[in-house]
């Protein structure tokens, strides 16, 4: 049974305000990783009760599996209405799984200059991390069967939907 995010995101909310304040961080930088992380990062924002402009983050340039798989038919420009360097970042998405997207984030904002502190949001981690990384806050971890994966639709209402893969 998969959470309901809207459920998620008050406590996500308090933990990243938590989480900001114990490191003296009073004006961060939010940035979404498209498609599913923006919607996520505009629903955070409306639960924090913010309206800072939203960073778009697109990595399908940055993936390393960019040359197996091609280019994203829809694939558009990074958004990034602030500086990155000097800034304390956070930044979201709605699935962490082996972190290969996060690690591809990482290089592209690091190609804009060199942020004070990134801090990870993640709906959801799916416990199948393949690299160092881990988020610093999380709405539930899951664990799927290898050939269960889960979608996120929105923008509102924000919903779950576990697909399993064909051989
Ligand atoms: O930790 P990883 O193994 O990199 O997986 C997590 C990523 O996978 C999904 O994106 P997907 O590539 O399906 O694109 P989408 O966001 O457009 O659905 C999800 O939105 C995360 O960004």
């Amino acid at each position: 049974m998969l959470p309901n995010p809207n459920d998620l995101l008050p406590a996500m909310a308090s933990a990243l305000t938590q989480h900001l304040n114990q490191r003296q961080i009073s004006e961060p930088r939010f940035i979404g990783i498209r498609t599913g992380g923006v919607w996520v990062a505009q629903a955070l924002l409306q639960a924090l009760g913010r309206d800072d402009a939203l960073g778009i983050l697109d990595v399908s340039f940055y993936r390393d599996d960019f040359t197996q798989n091609g280019l994203h038919p829809q694939v558009q420009p990074s958004e990034l209405p602030f500086e990155i360097e000097g800034q304390h970042l956070v930044l979201i998405d709605d699935v962490l799984m082996s972190g290969r997207t996060i690690r591809a984030a990482l290089n592209e904002l690091f190609d804009y200059g060199r942020p004070a502190s990134v801090t990870l949001v993640s709906l959801l981690d799916l416990n199948a991390r393949e690299l160092p990384i881990r988020p610093d806050v999380v709405g539930a971890t899951l664990s799927l069967a290898a050939n269960e994966r889960v979608k996120l639709s929105g923008p509102t209402p924000l919903t779950l939907e576990l697909q399993t893969l064909d051989n």
